[in-house]
């Protein structure tokens, strides 16, 4: 049953445990070859990706000219990410809804709206932590606040 299961997640259940070979069949490498090819749709189609692309990299740059510490550096990574996932599977979800329903329906209203407010969620809890973890910084190398002894 936990085989069963675990094969099931690991998406080797078709795949002889005894055959090395087989595990790592074409098909990892087909799937990367898939993943970049959503990353490279996102970058070129879709007009946010630009404005995330120059607010992350002003972001990290503010990151490392603050010197803040490996911690702080982890959760604005972290905060970039949620962004850029959120925005991801929103452009996924709408690629698909827009498949299934061209036309007009409450429920592919409701699945693009969910989307989108997850986006939403994704930016506002970024810019509280950006606030949170950059701003003592900011204030500090600005001497508006001493720094901590
Ligand atoms: N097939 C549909 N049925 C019902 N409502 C829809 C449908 N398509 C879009 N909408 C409504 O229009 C809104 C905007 O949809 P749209 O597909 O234009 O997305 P968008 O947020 O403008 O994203 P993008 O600019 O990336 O295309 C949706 O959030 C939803 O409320």
């Amino acid at each position: 049953m936990f085989r069963r299961l675990m094969d099931t997640l690991m998406g080797t259940s078709r795949i002889d445990p005894n055959d090395y070979a087989a595990q790592i069949s074409p098909n990892r490498f087909r799937s990367l070859g898939y993943s970049l090819a959503g990353w490279i749709y996102m970058l070129r189609r879709q007009k946010n990706t630009r404005i995330m692309t120059i607010a992350s990299i002003v972001v990290m740059a503010l990151s490392l000219w603050l010197q803040i510490d490996r911690l702080e550096l982890a959760i604005i990574i972290l905060a970039i990410t949620i962004v850029w996932l959120t925005e991801f599977l929103n452009a996924g979800i709408e690629a698909a809804v827009d498949l299934a329903s061209p036309d007009f329906h409450p429920l592919a209203q409701v699945g693009k709206d969910v989307a989108s407010a997850a986006v939403l969620l994704g930016v506002i809890a970024s810019i509280l932590v950006g606030i949170l973890v950059l701003g003592p910084h900011v204030l500090e190398r600005l001497n508006i606040i001493a720094a901590p002894t």
